[in-house]
């Protein structure tokens, strides 16, 4: 059994159904992130774990307890939100300490759980100042701290470093993954950004209007979307309109004048003579002397942008769009006429109709 482990719960407020018979089992040690735009349930979910709102049906269990009834401060969870509102007349071993005065723990081992705690998020030397003489990374370092010096068995972030500008976000990220390593936290976060939940979580929970979509690895959930959501929400992506073909291993799509085979997840999604969505990421695509490619184009637009050049073709069978590398080579201009090439397993195919909305994990 699962660790941590929502079965079919669902949340309404009034007649908004805010999550929708959401099932998810996350595994002791794993870091999960629940991704998906505004409004699509993500906070909610966190909420019903924390219990800070209680569920409209189904179970919530942790380590075998069903707690879907217990009170938030019988869950003994690390909670840390987007505002991480320290106590700003605390100093920061004050306020990591907290949580363990309120658990009425001996002075000293108090201290020695603090000193750790700070250790960890590399905060040792600052443990006197007061969180108004510290950075946001600091901050938001103190609040990991805080949540973490209690040794819960899971934590639950909500956003945790959307108040913090682009830079510094990504090294909190780094540091992010690597203090859950150590410490082997079962972490669930909260985020709408799609690369940050890539990049720091071991599985990805893709959600939207209240369903869960996907549920895979980031690498995953990013070469092998579910659907036409996904794989726009999660990066970028090149969809045509497409027809299908014989349908077996690989199925026929005819795509403008071009006819090819495409290898698919499951081949019961697709019925011959229907339409589907050839997909494939832009920076999978390569430009070669016009002939010597899939299909010939001509550049639309052009960017740069320093690493990589992104052009914008038109072809028989739609708009598309490229990344390219920034090698050196002179770059293709406005008007001139290219080839698009792409390798066979960089194609994906997704059904005209989205496949059922709900993954029931196992
Ligand atoms: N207390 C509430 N009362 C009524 N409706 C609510 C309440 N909290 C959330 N909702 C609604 O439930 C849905 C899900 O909200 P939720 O906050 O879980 O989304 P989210 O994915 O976390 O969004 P965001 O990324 O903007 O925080 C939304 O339609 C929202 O308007």
């Amino acid at each position: 059994m699962s660790f941590l482990s929502l079965r079919d719960v669902s949340k309404f407020y009034g007649s908004t159904c805010a999550v929708s018979a959401m099932n998810l089992s996350v595994e002791q040690g794993e870091f999960v992130s629940l991704l998906g735009p505004s409004g699509c349930g993500k906070t909610t979910t966190l909420q019903m774990v924390a219990g800070f709102e209680p569920v409209s049906s189904g179970t919530i269990t942790l380590a075998g307890r069903d707690i879907t009834q217990a009170k938030a401060n019988t869950r003994g969870l690390g909670i840390v939100f987007q505002s991480y509102a320290l106590f700003p007349h605390m100093t920061v071993a004050d306020n990591v300490s907290f949580g363990l005065e309120m658990r009425r723990l001996p002075r000293a081992e108090r201290q020695e759980r603090v000193r750790k705690a700070l250790s960890l998020v590399h905060l040792d030397a600052h443990a006197q100042r007061y969180p108004r003489e510290l950075s946001g990374g600091q901050r938001q370092r103190v609040a990991l701290a805080r949540a973490l010096v209690i040794e819960p068995p899971v934590l639950l972030l909500d956003e945790p470093l959307s108040n913090l500008d682009a830079k510094l976000r990504e090294e909190m990220q780094f540091e992010l993954r690597q203090i859950q390593r150590k410490v082997g936290t079962t972490t669930v976060m909260v985020t709408h950004d799609q690369s940050e939940a890539m990049s720091v979580s071991d599985r990805v929970v893709v959600m939207q209007a209240g369903v869960v979509t996907q549920v895979d690895e980031p690498q995953r959930v990013y070469e092998h979307p579910r659907t036409r959501f996904i794989s726009t929400f999660v990066g970028k992506a090149n969809l045509l309109d497409a027809r299908v073909g014989e349908v077996g291993a690989r199925v026929g799509v005819a795509l403008g004048g071009l006819r090819f085979d495409v290898a698919v997840d499951n081949p019961a999604d697709f019925s011959s003579g229907a339409t589907a969505l050839f997909s494939v990421r832009p920076e999978k695509l390569q430009l070669r002397p016009c002939g010597q490619g899939r299909m010939d184009g001509e550049v639309q637009e052009r960017f740069f942008l320093g690493s990589q050049w992104l052009y914008r073709l038109s072809t028989d069978a739609g708009d598309w769009t490229v990344l390219c590398p920034n090698d050196g080579r002179e770059s293709l201009a406005v008007g001139e006429a290219a080839a698009i090439d792409w390798p066979d397993h960089c194609a994906r195919l997704l059904p005209g109709e989205a496949p059922a909305a709900q993954e029931a994990l196992a």
